[in-house]
């Protein structure tokens, strides 16, 4: 694995000379990245490519690429980033209710009748071109890209960034769970029976998709320590434990406070329970839904929207992982995050 400082040195490169990559340099790039890392099986995912340090699918690589030359934030932009299986189709789901809290009860609020990743889109996936697939005037957007790699457009802008991760060890039980689901076609067989402790090891090495874990953590949770006014650090946990005092929070760090006739509404529980685990699910978008991926406006693969939930709990890996493997687990992440600041079992600190 490469160092942070190599990291550095990387984003430094991209600012200077491939910040305003054409088209056809993007794809050369991505050639040379192809022909010059060796594809790696990681937990639970296709090949891997490193890419500024973090491993991706080919078809993420190219949205990244394309996302860095294409995306430019609108104003008051908001982006919510965060590490794969970390609660992001909820999290989209609480932020679009936050920003669009004036419809929360109508019965027209497309949160009823579309899954979150069609009303908020990942920069990485449809702003392949230069324009969104959907319009529905909220200046929200998603992504999975890490620190390092985020256009820099979004970096000089300054828009408020709020960052949701999870305990690894149900990221890769959740991650797992969903490949299994997802991958339905033969080709990819030998990728989607992989057995979890197969999977395990992968994630351990850091060789998941936008892994390494903690270093996807470290680049936001440092930027946020740097600017908190900028990027909001969460983890689901403390989103599951305190739902209220998270949703008002973030309503106020992405500037749509809640009034206190609004709170005395329950508007803020209204949202809450519009984005819960049991309601979300029980749409019927969600249960017999499904989106497709798309790659060069081309729809490449269905994805069932009821994969997007499964369980919706803390400390499901307790089902799934040996008492040793959570304890390697927990002892690398320990190793990694030292010094930094951030820990896994003690909640964040909350600012009341
Ligand atoms: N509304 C709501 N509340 C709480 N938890 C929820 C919700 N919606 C989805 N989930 C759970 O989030 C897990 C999926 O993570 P992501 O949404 O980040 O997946 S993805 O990266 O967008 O593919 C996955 O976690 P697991 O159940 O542990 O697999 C989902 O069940």
């Amino acid at each position: 694995m490469e160092s942070s400082s190599s990291k550095m040195s990387h984003v430094s490169k991209r600012n200077e000379s491939e910040e305003y990559r054409s088209d056809s340099e993007i794809d050369n790039k991505l050639k040379e990245i192809m022909s010059s890392v060796l594809g790696k099986k990681g937990a639970a995912v296709t090949d891997l490519y490193q890419y500024e340090g973090f491993w991706c699918p080919l078809a993420r690589l190219e949205g990244t690429l394309r996302a860095q030359k294409h995306f430019k934030p609108q104003p008051n932009q908001v982006i919510l980033s965060s590490f794969p299986k970390s609660g992001t189709t909820w999290l989209k789901a609480l932020i679009f209710a936050i920003m669009t809290q004036s419809h929360v009860s109508e019965p027209t609020n497309p949160l009823l009748t579309r899954l979150s990743h069609e009303c908020v889109p990942f920069i990485e996936f449809d702003f392949r071109s230069s324009s969104p697939k959907l319009n529905l005037d909220v200046p929200l957007v998603a992504t999975h890209i890490s620190y390092t790699s985020l256009p820099k457009s979004i970096i000089n802008s300054g828009c408020k960034i709020v960052y949701l991760c999870r305990d690894p060890k149900d990221v890769l039980v959740s991650t797992w769970h969903f490949i299994r689901k997802v991958l339905v076609n033969e080709e990819f067989s030998a990728v989607r029976d992989i057995p979890l402790e197969d999977a395990f090891e992968f994630f351990c090495q850091g060789l998941s998709f936008c892994g390494p874990y903690w270093d996807h953590l470290l680049g936001y949770w440092r930027a946020s320590s740097e600017s908190p006014e900028r990027i909001l650090f969460l983890k689901y946990e403390d989103l599951k434990n305190e739902t209220g005092y998270w949703v008002k929070k973030i309503a106020q760090f992405i500037g749509y406070p809640f009034s206190l006739e609004e709170e005395d509404k329950g508007v803020v529980q209204k949202i809450i329970d519009l984005c819960s685990f049991e309601n979300m699910s029980s749409l019927e978008v969600s249960k017999n839904g499904m989106i497709w991926l798309e790659k060069n406006g081309v729809n490449t693969m269905e994805i069932k929207n009821n994969t997007f939930f499964r369980k919706g709990k803390v400390g499901d890996w307790k089902n799934h992982l040996t008492h040793e493997m959570a304890m390697q687990l927990d002892q690398i992440l320990e190793q990694k995050l030292s010094g930094s600041g951030l820990t896994f079992n003690v909640p964040l600190p909350s600012i009341r």
